[in-house]
């Protein structure tokens, strides 16, 4: 158990379990993201727009009760879906004018 070790070795052992979280999270946005470019596609082939601000209403609201179960605050909760939100609307508005998302590799 990390709370027997020594302070640089808990330190250690915490920050190991901070970035496999890092990376479960890196990796679940990314499928997020692979599908949000699905849906993007199927509304500009469907001449849909890019944002459903009715689903997006439903889906903070789901996100915010999630939270509160989880004891995440839910202010940070919305911010953090809005936050992804408002790139998967702009990735979709690529979709829809050039029919691809601007890519970035650093
Ligand atoms: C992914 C969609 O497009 C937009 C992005 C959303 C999201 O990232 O969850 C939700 C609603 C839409 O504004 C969708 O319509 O389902």
């Amino acid at each position: 158990m990390a709370d027997e070790l020594d302070p640089s070795a808990q330190l250690l052992s915490l920050r190991q379990s901070i970035d496999n979280v890092d990376a479960a999270l890196v990796h679940l946005l990314a499928e997020r993201f692979k599908f949000t470019q699905q849906v993007g596609r199927l509304k500009a082939t469907s001449g849909l727009p890019p944002a459903d601000p009715d689903r997006e209403r439903q889906q903070i609201q789901k996100l915010k009760a999630l939270a509160v179960e989880s004891h995440l605050d839910p202010a940070f909760g919305e911010k953090f879906l809005n936050f992804i939100i408002a790139e998967v609307i702009h990735q979709h508005e690529q979709i829809a004018s050039t029919g691809a998302v601007a890519t970035h590799s650093e």
